[in-house]
Order: C-alpha cells, then structure tokens, then sequence
C-alpha cells in the first residue's frame, strides 16, 4: 500500500467539532438498504472467477491468537504467496495471485517479514490490541518498534471510551500521535464498531479518524461479538465518501471479522462498488480482514474451474 500519484496520501485536516455536530445517519433507510443486497441482480457468470480472484488480491490473510507461533506464521505467508492451487490460477490466467498482504501481532512480524521477502507488505496490529488500554506512551512505542522490525502497514485500535463519552478532541489528538509514529507505515484506524452503540458514533468516529491522517478505517478487530455488518459498511463507506468530499483525499476502507464466504465476500465487492466505485476495488483502498475468507473463494474457484461453480449471490459486478 503505497502513495501514488493518482492517490496522495491523506495528511488529515484540523480538528473540527462542526464536522461531528454536522453527522446525520438515517439509521432506519441504512438498514433497509443493508438489508435489500443479498439477492439483487445477478453476477455475470463470466466474471465471477475474475471477482473472487479480486477479492483473494484484497485480502489481509490474518492470524491474531494468544498460540500463534512461527511456524503458523511461515505457513500463513505461504499461502498469502500461493492462495490458490497453481493449476486454478492458470486456468483463470493470474499465476500470479497473491493476497494484499499477512497481518500478525507485534511479535510475529520479523517472522513474517522474512517469509514474505518483500512481495507483500507485513501489517502488524500494534497499540494493545485489541482493547487498546495499554498506557498511551507504550502505544505509540509498540507501534514505532513494529514499523523498525518491518511493518509497513500498522492497524492500531482506537480509544473506544473517547467515542462513549463523545470526547471527539481526544479520540483526534490519539490518532493523530498514532499517525505520528507510523512514520511512512500506512495506519489502518480499527474502530471496533460492535462496542459504539451506534451507526451514528460509528460515522462520527470515522470522520474523526480520517481528519487525524488515517490510510484506512477499519470495522474491528475481530474479537468484538460483533464484527463487520452491511450496515456498518454502508456508514463507514458513506463517510470515506464525505471525507473525500471535504479534503479531496481517498481513504482505504477494510471490514475485519467474521467475513468467511465467497458470497459474502462479494456482497461486500458489490457495495464498495456502488457507494464509492471502481476506483475503490483495488488493494490500496481496499482490504478484507480475514483469518478464513481464502479458503472458501479457493474452494468456489476450484469448483468454477471444474465447472461447478455456486456461490449464492445475484449481485451484478462486472
Ligand atoms: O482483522 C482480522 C480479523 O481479526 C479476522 O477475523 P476472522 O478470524 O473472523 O476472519
């Protein structure tokens, strides 16, 4: 994930209370609208393979447990260099497939950095993960070591209390220090969205996280009850889409938890699609979190290469 030309990195904007005061989430049309895009329209059969192979190019394969050890981190970044059997891969013309990058613990990172040898990038969660109490000067440290062991993307969580409380100067200053330390890394701000309560703490906090300089918005960690929804998604989207509005700076935008199907995977596709378009569909603004998302598509392109594809979903894509 790195600045292009025709993708400046976002350098944030002043703090703005009005920015926050100014939110509006139709909570009632978001989940109506969330709820109609299962089962619209149909994919092209033609560009299912070409979707799912999309999808694999954006996935964060992830392992984030207490018992990961090196050798299921080596393991994980095989499969990130070789998601798909080589005879799959040939047969949909993309030998070369591999997954948007491996996402691990502080800890496992010069593991990881080894075993992909520079052809993706290492995204390591660092400030506490995943509740992200840690003292804040130890944050920022935990951080500033990730990016010297070689990290290139950084996902830090949020202070989910600053949401709560509506202390939107702190939760701006934290995030802003957090970009600070990330140096050239690209910072990925996880909002845990299963813990805001609402879709309206869930815009203001991605308004927030933006103007502090944020690359992505991502929706958890994975370890809240609830993790990345539709609706979520529609919010979050919906503010990328302000944000560029108001500074002219595109952020990336990742759901992160529970996302394991192919169907799903492209309802997901769909509405990235429709709510901030094309632009969006490649790994610099986009990433799925998922620990067992490859395994499925690997499993529907498998059967679409044999001929009996099905992956469940009507929605139109290419
Ligand atoms: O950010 C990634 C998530 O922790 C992965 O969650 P998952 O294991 O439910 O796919």
């Amino acid at each position: 994930m790195t600045a292009s030309a025709d993708l400046p990195r976002n350098t944030g904007l002043h703090f703005d209370p009005a920015v926050v005061e100014a939110v509006r989430v139709n909570t009632p049309a978001t989940l109506r609208r969330a709820a109609t895009l299962p089962g619209r329209r149909s994919v092209k059969k033609e560009w299912q393979a070409a979707w799912l192979a999309r999808a694999v190019s954006m996935i964060d394969l992830t392992t984030l447990s207490g018992d990961d050890t090196p050798g299921r981190v080596r393991r994980l970044c095989a499969k990130a260099l070789h998601p798909v059997r080589a005879d799959i891969l040939d047969a949909i013309g993309l030998p070369d497939l591999t997954t948007g990058a491996v996402c691990v613990y502080h800890e496992m990172v010069p593991v990881a950095v080894e075993a992909v040898a520079g052809r993706i990038p290492v995204a390591a969660v660092s400030t506490g993960f995943p509740a992200g109490l840690t003292p804040f000067d130890l944050r920022l440290r935990e951080i500033e070591r990730s990016v010297a062991a070689g990290a290139t993307e950084i996902d830090i969580v949020i202070s989910r209390r600053h949401v709560l409380t509506g202390d939107w100067a702190a939760l701006y200053d934290e995030t802003a220090q957090m970009r600070a330390a990330c140096g050239d890394a690209h910072m990925k701000a996880i909002l845990a969205t299963g813990e805001l309560g609402t879709l309206k703490n869930v815009m203001k906090a991605s308004m927030i996280c933006m103007m502090a300089g944020s690359d992505f918005i991502k929706t958890s960690t994975g370890k809240e009850s609830v993790n990345a929804t539709l609706p979520v998604s529609l919010t979050m989207m919906r503010a990328i889409r302000a944000y560029e509005a108001a500074s002219g700076f595109k952020v990336g935008y990742k759901p992160a938890g529970g996302v394991s199907k192919a169907k799903d995977a492209i309802l997901y596709l769909a509405l990235l699609k429709e709510e901030l378009g094309d632009r969006w569909l490649r790994p610099d603004l986009f990433r799925f979190g998922a620990s067992s998302l490859l395994g499925d598509i690997e499993r529907q392109l498998e059967h679409f290469v044999t001929g009996r594809y099905s992956v469940g979903h009507r929605h139109a894509l290419g």
